[in-house]
């Protein structure tokens, strides 16, 4: 890619608006902010805060098709081995009705099952009487996913109260179960390989903790089925799903469980109705409206034309406090990825540093590096024009908030305004020339700002399928493998000698370094 005229035009562009603060470009064109915002049904992405124009975006138009990119998700939606080093399609659109099934997979008999499943649950029908807690025991994709989704609808939780377990730290698990009882909990053991160190140890913990009421107390949902069968989890609380559906793509699947338990069949259905629609628009719109592609070429416009190396991903909407670990999953175990599909180096930029906090807190802790620190770093506003529940007094704060950061960070606040200000209000000119530096904003910070109704199921659905794709236009122009994560195994495998080496003091051969830390903690330990 990097070799190809398409790539030289989007560069030559971003030398050309590199020096253009936000304010000429916006000054230049009246109808930026309308020609750079994009909308389908109430779903917008408005790109006008971007430090790019019209025919920059034209020419990273031109790359995504120089790059093949419509041909790139036929074959994805075709159920071509995309996943080329694991040789699997990746068809987790299939899961909710986006793309067709591999033949043989009985996806809808699948989900039938898990959702009648759930709806036994929810009417306290379960053998063993009603269930008043659910423990979702996964970690990743099996965690992130289920966990975002399920605070993000609280106002659709009327099922049991609803838990998560990841950390192998096993306080995570006591401090989850304490207050529980066993008899009315009901642990959901989520792994799709269902050999997960993490999450088979805290299996373990959680079976033992249910003691005698771990026979009916526990399901599970894998590929692996014989794993679930040799844990002991008998077949009619065990759901399947396939090779074909990325952990980080998986809570479409039967991972999706312990949501559908919370929020009920149909509102899980709109969950996957959403997400169809994304992949509808998705396969059919054209690149110019295109609004994953248009997203993913802003996140490449950012990361490749103008050198920036992180997004930090701000929800204005305390129910999407997850939505950054969940996304930081989505992209960054995606795109963190130094070698091409044909195993050479890529030769440019990859996935940036995915990372953010709600807004309006995170106004209150780092936007001061945002607005005036040294590095650029873009942000996504992401915002529902209408609060499900809340306080509407309360919405209108937070949108306004929302709003007045993307426009200080474009726009900023020039040293001669702030001197002005100032002079105005009576300040004496040392004091003026003092503080002025310190109060002046430079701006010229970008930002996208995606909106959407209100957050209900189904515009949930659709804002993660948004990403999803995003992360798939990205991969498919730098030429990657979206869909392994070879990348967190070495870690895996390294901690395997070290756990009897910390727990027993046995010998592991391994560096100095390493070897220093743990008779440093095995000290400390003793004397603790
Ligand atoms: O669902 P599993 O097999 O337990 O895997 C959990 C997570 O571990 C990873 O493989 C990374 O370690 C993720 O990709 C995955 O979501």
């Amino acid at each position: 890619m990097t070799t190809t005229e398409a790539w030289t035009a989007v560069h030559d562009h971003a030398a050309r608006l590199k020096p253009v603060h936000l304010r000429r470009l916006f000054a230049a064109d009246p109808g930026r902010a309308a020609a750079l915002a994009f909308a389908e049904d109430d779903l917008s992405v408005d790109l006008s805060k971007e430090k790019l124009d019209r025919a920059a975006l034209d020419a990273l138009l031109g790359l995504a098709r120089a790059a093949g990119v419509e041909a790139q998700r036929a074959a994805l939606f075709a159920g071509a081995p995309v996943n080329a080093t694991e040789g699997r399609a990746v068809l987790h659109m299939a899961l909710r009705g986006g793309a067709p099934a591999p033949a043989g997979d009985d996806v809808d008999g699948t989900r039938e099952r898990f959702l009648a499943f759930a709806e036994t649950v929810r009417a306290g029908q379960l053998p063993g009487g009603p269930v008043r807690d659910v423990v979702n025991i996964g970690i990743g994709g099996s965690d992130l996913g289920p966990a975002m989704a399920a605070r993000a609808l609280v106002p659709d939780c009327d099922g049991p109260r609803l838990h998560f377990v990841s950390n192998v730290d096993g306080a995570h698990l006591a401090d989850t179960v304490a207050g529980l009882d066993p008899a009315r909990t009901l642990v959901i053991v989520a792994s799709k390989t269902f050999t997960t160190q993490e999450t088979m140890a805290n299996a373990r913990l959680a079976r033992d903790w249910l003691g005698a009421h771990a026979a009916e107390r526990m399901a599970a949902v894998s590929t692996n089925l014989d794993g679930c069968a040799a844990f002991g989890i008998p077949q009619e609380r065990v759901f399947g799903f396939w090779d074909w559906v990325g952990g980080r793509y998986s809570l479409w699947s039967a991972i999706g469980l312990v949501l559908a338990i919370g929020i009920g069949a149909a509102r899980f259905r709109a969950f996957l109705a959403g997400a169809a629609a994304m992949d509808r628009h998705f396969r059919e719109a054209p690149l110019e409206r295109n609004l994953p592609v248009l997203l993913a070429l802003a996140g490449i416009w950012r990361r490749n034309a103008m050198g920036w190396p992180s997004v930090a991903v701000i929800p204005y909407d305390q129910r999407l406090a997850r939505l950054p670990a969940y996304l930081q999953q989505l992209d960054m175990e995606s795109n963190g990825k130094r070698v091409t599909r044909a195993g050479a180096p890529v030769g440019t930029a990859t996935g940036p540093v995915i990372w953010g906090e709600p807004g309006t807190n995170a106004q209150h802790s780092f936007f001061q590096l945002i607005h005036q620190g040294t590095d650029v770093v873009p942000v996504d506003f992401i915002a529902a024009a209408t609060p499900r529940d809340a306080d509407p007094r309360h919405h209108a704060m937070l949108l306004a908030n929302c709003l007045a950061q993307g426009q200080a960070l474009a726009f900023g606040r020039d040293t001669a305004e702030v001197e002005a200000e100032m002079a105005a209000a009576g300040a004496a000119p040392e004091a003026i020339a003092r503080l002025a530096p310190h109060r002046s904003f430079p701006g010229d910070r970008p930002s996208t700002t995606i909106l959407f109704r209100r957050l209900d199921p189904h515009a949930l659905g659709r804002l993660i399928a948004l990403f999803e794709h995003k992360v798939f236009v990205q991969g498919a122009i730098w030429g990657v493998n979206s869909y392994d994560q070879w990348g967190v195994e070495l870690g895996k495998a390294l901690a395997r000698p070290l756990i009897p080496a910390l727990a027993e003091g046995a010998a592991a051969e391994t560096d100095p370094s390493t070897r220093a830390l743990i008779d440093r903690i095995r000290a400390l330990a003793a004397g603790g």
